[in-house]
């Protein structure tokens, strides 16, 4: 059956040369590409313009092709910007491979008519699971704990220092979105208390909420970050909520590092003005403050929080799914074939 699909499919595309196909651009590999460039479905349908391999010089590369680009594919790595917009007229569609979208200029996007698209709720679990896994690490010492016997310092030196309880601990999250969700359930699972900040009070959740985050802050034992960066949220955490969370306190941070004010929670770390954090995200990836690599209550990670290999192909799968149901917010012909969500389904 999927082998007749296909002979049906080539049948309808032959009439299509590569350029006469929609374009769109990518300006840097998403990581999603290497799944989605070999899915012939896609490849046949659209034509993929891969800005870091053409030998013009950008400016030049994009001039070129300025009215038939009808579609941007991007993750983080590459922004989509209101100049780079410009540049292109024909643009409908920005699909990004991430569930941030701090790097779209979104109200040009919008002043501009183009929609923009992004992972939705594909990377909840990951993140909530990831999250609450940094959450408990920095708690009970885990990776402490095992560099701790790797070197020997076991048999030398004795027992390890004791861990704290997640148990009971009140957790505030900051940004109660998909991940936020998740990440509640599995805390109220683990018998903490859940309290929380957001744009907006959720009329339906008990949680207590905080519109104020030094209020969140000081009446936690542990802050979880897992909302958008935005204008309103960069360095929203701050001096003042680093000292409302206090000695105890604990900060996890998988939202996006310039939520938090990076030099001044190194600072607090290295005075003990915090007991801990749990970091996966930083303010200029891939470098980390080389602080922190000292400190032993402090747990890092490579940007990975939402990614396992379940979440990429169901990403994959999305950015496929959203490529493919461009017919909207495109014009030309190819754009309009039949079948293509059936492809897709
Ligand atoms: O950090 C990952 C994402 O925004 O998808």
């Amino acid at each position: 059956m999927e082998n007749q699909e296909e002979q049906q499919d080539n049948t309808s595309d032959q009439n299509h040369k590569p350029q006469d196909l929609p374009q769109v651009l990518l300006l840097k590999p998403p990581p999603v590409l290497s799944v989605i460039g070999e899915q012939p479905f896609l490849s046949k349908k659209y034509q993929f313009l891969k800005a870091w391999e053409s030998p013009l010089p950008l400016l030049q590369f994009l001039t070129a092709h300025a009215d038939s680009i009808q579609a941007i594919l991007c993750s983080g790595a590459a922004p989509v910007t209101d100049d780079l917009l410009q540049l292109l007229p024909s643009v409908r569609l920005v699909v990004t491979a991430s569930a941030g979208t701090n790097h779209i200029d979104l109200e040009a996007c919008h002043r501009r008519g183009i929609s923009v698209t992004n992972a939705g709720n594909v990377f909840s679990d990951d993140g909530a699971d990831a999250a609450v896994g940094l959450l408990i690490d920095v708690l009970r010492k885990i990776t402490a704990s095992d560099r701790y016997v790797r070197q020997g310092l076991w048999v030398n030196k004795g027992d390890y220092p004791l861990g704290s309880k997640l148990r009971g601990k009140r957790v505030g999250i900051v940004g109660l979105g998909g991940i936020g969700l998740e990440i509640a359930k599995r805390l109220e699972a683990f018998g903490c208390n859940v309290l929380y900040n957001s744009r907006k009070k959720k009329a339906h959740l008990s949680y207590p909420f905080y519109s104020d985050v030094r209020q969140l802050a000081a009446n936690s034992d542990a802050l979880i970050i897992c909302c958008a960066l935005t204008n309103q949220t960069r360095h929203m955490i701050d001096k003042d909520v680093f000292s409302a969370l206090g000695k105890e306190g604990v900060i996890v941070n998988i939202g996006r590092g310039a939520i938090v004010d990076e030099k001044e929670m190194v600072r607090c770390l290295v005075h003990g003005e915090i007991a801990g954090a749990g970091l996966d995200v930083f303010e200029n990836e891939p470098d980390v403050p080389k602080e922190l690599f000292e400190l032993d209550n402090v747990v890092l990670s490579p940007h990975r929080a939402v990614f396992t290999s379940e979440s990429f192909m169901a990403l994959c799968e999305l950015v496929m799914f959203k490529v493919a149901i461009t017919e909207p917010y495109c014009h030309h012909k190819c754009w309009t074939q039949p079948n293509r969500l059936a492809r897709v389904s």
